[in-house]
């Protein structure tokens, strides 16, 4: 492996160790800087998954409307697509068990749709496909981690010998008469454990050039499996992040510096989530009880992004404490099992249920706000929950930290508060919410994390045109303060710059580096204006 794909001479950035408590994982054979290739890889395979739903089974392209397949039923794009000789392949294997898919929902029993059946199938078909078509990918897959032991007890495990197994030995037992429930299995705990989500361009996108939102709730997505990246340990709190291209390539970037023999730390999760809600998809999909220094530290670095009210005595915040006594997630269906809950003032404890409720419903209010109509009133509606939340969570809970990235979003996009509408108080408050954002990223994603860089760029927005607004309403002043004020925006617009930039040239966030680029060009050219001009000024 190394520092650069298309260099094979020099020697591996990375290798492997182990370790009782992460099994497998990379350590750094080298000094990594921000921003630092660590490695990049092309997927196994991979394949729409039951999220995807407006992606060609074919092309991997974006739809708006299914042209679906006269044989398997397969929501494609096109025609072109149906008799393309990759869909030819699959589209024997899945014509098979359609006449199955059918039988069973004429008999009542209990079967998604066929295009959610068929999406459910399509990656572990692929991979198992690997057996026959290329067996050294085959053999790095039969070398991923599939926790098949601690599956077994799961629901997820009678959901594959229902759902999944039937159909994959249906369509392939010809060419693989000893497939069998156990090999499935296997292949399923495999994806499960070791998938990445892959976004895709949309069909907008693609047809407009339109740069892609800072965060959008709505993002087509596939899965693959990669090898290499497979092997990286997770931590709440990163030393490198995982970009992937519309390519699938994956490029893994140092985030913050690295030193040689450190080990190399990849999220599993988003950061932007609760104690409890990390650790319960770690436990539940990856079989282990995260013990980072994030997990273990109840206001996870002062951000108190998990704490709760207290309802004892109302001053203090429940908080996430670690109990180091247990060591095993077990299945993984008993959750937030090592965590136990207690008020940092009065020491009033909390079931950990009544913690997972209190931030379900919380959750809920804050996804169905997202789920609006984007309008002036979704505004007034964010900026509401900003008053009524905090009586129940903490200001800077994961997730107000969340409505904090819709509502920068907003303040610029809604017409009626595209950036020349906003008032002095509004872009102020666009850039509070970025200031206050950002703080906390600094202790959750540092350094060069994705995130991080966009809200940057949203950051020098508001700081610009108040610096204008500002010079304006002066006019005779001397143009200092302004050059001041423009200075400031600078250093966080380079910065958005340094760090997405790095980003694979097709991801979106990679059109984000462009125009951050480009402003920053102009931003600077605005500056040299105006120092000439207050040079002028005092020669004058
Ligand atoms: C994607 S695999 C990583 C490679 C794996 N260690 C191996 O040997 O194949 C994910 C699995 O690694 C282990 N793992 C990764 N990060 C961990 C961590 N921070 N603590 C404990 N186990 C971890 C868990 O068993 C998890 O299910």
């Amino acid at each position: 492996m190394n520092r650069k794909s298309s260099s094979t001479s020099k020697p591996p950035a990375i290798h492997l160790d182990c370790s009782p408590e992460l099994g497998r994982y990379f350590v750094a054979s080298q000094a990594f800087k921000p921003g630092d290739i660590v490695m990049k890889e092309f997927p196994l395979a991979s394949a729409p998954g039951p999220l995807s739903e407006h992606v060609c089974f074919g092309c991997h392209r974006h739809f708006i409307k299914a042209y679906i397949c006269c044989h398997c039923r397969s929501p494609l794009c096109s025609r072109d697509c149906q008799v393309s000789a990759e869909h030819q392949k699959e589209c024997r294997y899945l014509t098979k068990i359609i006449p199955e898919i059918e039988s069973r929902q004429k008999n009542g029993n209990k079967i998604q749709r066929v295009p959610v059946q068929l999406s459910m199938l399509m990656l572990p078909l692929r991979l198992l496909l690997l057996r026959n078509e290329e067996p050294d990918k085959w053999n790095q897959l039969m070398d991923l981690e599939s926790h098949m032991a601690a599956r077994q007890t799961t629901s997820i495990w009678g959901f594959n010998q229902r759902n999944i197994a039937p159909f994959l030995e249906m369509m392939l037992i010809d060419e693989m008469p000893d497939i069998n429930d156990k090999l499935v299995q296997q292949i399923c705990g495999a994806v499960d454990v070791n998938s990445f989500e892959i976004r895709i361009e949309t069909f907008d996108r693609r047809q407009h050039d339109v740069p892609q939102q800072p965060i959008s709730n709505s993002q087509e997505v596939l899965r693959g499996t990669f090898y290499m990246a497979s092997l990286m340990a997770h931590s709440c709190v990163v030393n490198a992040q995982i970009s992937i291209g519309n390519d699938s390539q994956m490029t893994v970037i140092a985030t913050v510096p690295i030193q040689e023999g450190e080990g190399i730390f990849v999220s599993y999760t988003d950061p932007l989530q609760t104690t409890l809600q990390r650790r319960t998809f770690l436990e539940k999909g990856k079989h282990f009880i995260c013990r980072c220094r994030r997990c273990q530290d109840p206001t996870e670095f002062g951000t108190f992004a998990s704490a709760i009210r207290c309802r004892s005595c109302t001053t203090g915040w429940v908080l996430p404490y670690d109990d180091p006594a247990v060591t095993s997630s077990g299945n993984g269906e008993e959750l937030g099992v090592a965590l136990r809950w207690k008020c940092s003032d009065c020491g009033d404890q909390m079931k950990c249920e009544e913690i997972g409720r209190t931030e379900e419903v919380v959750q809920n209010i804050v996804k169905n706000i997202q789920r609006l109509p984007v309008d002036r009133h979704l505004i007034d509606r964010c900026e509401e929950l900003f008053v009524t939340l905090p009586k129940k969570i903490h200001i800077n809970h994961a997730f107000l930290l969340q409505l904090r990235i819709s509502l920068i979003h907003l303040y610029g996009n809604v017409p009626g508060f595209l950036i020349p509408q906003l008032s002095v108080s509004l872009l102020q408050r666009k850039a509070q919410l970025c200031s206050q954002l950002l703080e906390a990223l600094h202790h959750l994603c540092p350094g060069f994390s994705r995130l991080r860089g966009m809200i940057l760029y949203e950051l020098h927005v508001p700081l610009v045109c108040l610096a204008n607004k500002k010079y304006e309403n002066g006019r005779t002043t001397q143009p200092d303060q302004l050059i001041v004020d423009l200075k400031e925006a600078e250093i966080y617009l380079k910065e958005a710059v340094q760090i997405l930039i790095h980003e694979p040239i097709t991801t979106p966030e990679s059109r984000i580096a462009r125009a951050a680029m480009a402003d920053l060009k102009q931003l600077r050219e605005y500056i040299r204006h105006m120092e000439k001009l207050k040079h002028n000024l005092i020669s004058n």
